[in-house]
């Protein structure tokens, strides 16, 4: 693990990241939009229209924010429109690399680089601050477009409807009030509350940290006794937000980072609810098909040297995610489980 300094690679451990206890996810540096036109679009500067074969994903399969883009990419038929580059699943000290030798890791497609800050380094010389993926990198430009998922994620959802006619909407502006609500809390105890409590260094930040993500899970249960999915009837980006901490849940977060209070399995309707979504049936392909549970379970046990000196990989259990989620059972109400 490390950081840029105006260009320059500084090696720095996870301990040192997380001083006074608490781990605190760093800002993202690029924060431009791909819009339909060019236009700019609510943050960073214009000039990133969609167009096929521009833009290039650099993610990790491991990755529960990288993932997200992934999923996106498969649910709004982008894959024939932007190509993808796999990282290798082990981040040690000179941050993601594109070695090879790990199924699914399939190197620098696009320049053939060692490591992912080298491609940093290509768009800003003098860059400097956390090397984190997915990165979204413009091929005319040679430039990074945007390295923050949640906003990947909506450019993804409309920008390149004109080129694909795929005009399905996981930001349905009605329900954008209620969606940002349930985003922040599941952002905060969730997504990242599982990373607060495993790089803790302090038992008070770890408390605090592991107290408020279980809450969530109380929380997030009992609304999917009452809905199939957060929002009601219609999935949308706040579901494909979620899903991918809880696919990592059971066989990573559990364990590696001391959320063991439940196992996801031992939540009725979350479980199912995470199978169907696992399930899903896009017009090319499934979404399991971005699930990758090796690099899942090599990354986080092999790379995080303080939280798992020896790099000792756990035999994990046997999950089956194709088990009938049953939560499409009828109009009674009967496929949720009452809690
Ligand atoms: N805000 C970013 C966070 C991405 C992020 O933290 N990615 C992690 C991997 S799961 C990473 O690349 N970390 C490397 C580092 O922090 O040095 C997003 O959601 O896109």
């Amino acid at each position: 693990m490390g950081h840029l300094d105006n260009g320059q690679w500084v090696e720095q451990s996870l301990a040192e990241r997380a001083k006074g206890g608490a781990f605190k996810r760093a800002d993202t540096a690029y924060r431009n939009w791909i819009t339909p036109d060019g236009s700019p679009g609510p943050s960073g500067e214009g000039g990133f229209p969609a167009e096929a074969d521009r833009y290039h994903l650099y993610v990790s399969l491991a990755c529960p924010w990288a993932h997200r883009t992934l999923i996106f990419r498969k649910l709004k038929e982008l894959e024939g429109l932007v190509g993808v580059s796999v990282v290798h699943p082990d981040m040690l000290k000179d941050g993601w690399s594109f070695d090879t030798d790990f199924d699914g890791a399939t190197g620098d497609d696009l320049y053939g680089l060692s490591f992912l800050r080298e491609l940093y380094v290509k768009a800003d010389p003098q860059a400097s601050g956390h090397v984190t993926v997915p990165v979204l990198w413009d091929k005319k430009r040679e430039t990074i477009v945007s390295n923050e998922s949640a906003e990947i994620i909506r450019m993804f959802n409309s920008a390149f409807d004109g080129l694909t006619e795929n005009t399905d909407d996981y930001w349905p502006e009605a329900l954008q009030g209620e969606i940002a609500p349930v985003n922040e809390r599941i952002y905060d105890t969730v997504n990242n509350g599982v990373y607060k409590s495993g790089f803790a260094t302090g038992q008070d930040a770890y408390d605090d940290a592991v107290h408020a993500l279980f809450e969530s899970l109380d929380w997030l249960e009992q609304r999917l006794s009452q809905n199939r999915y957060l929002m009601g009837d219609r999935i949308t980006e706040a579901d494909w937000r979620l899903v991918t901490t809880l696919f990592r849940f059971d066989p990573v977060y559990h364990t590696h980072f001391k959320c063991n209070r439940n196992y996801l399995r031992d939540f009725p309707n979350l479980w199912g609810y995470a199978r169907e979504l696992y399930q899903w049936q896009t017009p090319n392909g499934r979404v399991s098909d971005t699930v990758n549970f090796d690099h899942i379970v090599r990354h986080y046990h092999y790379s995080h040297e303080s939280v798992n000196p020896y790099r000792i990989i756990p035999i994990n259990p046997v999950l089956d995610w194709e088990a009938p989620h049953g939560r499409d059972a009828g109009a009674d109400g009967q496929h949720l489980r009452a809690v």
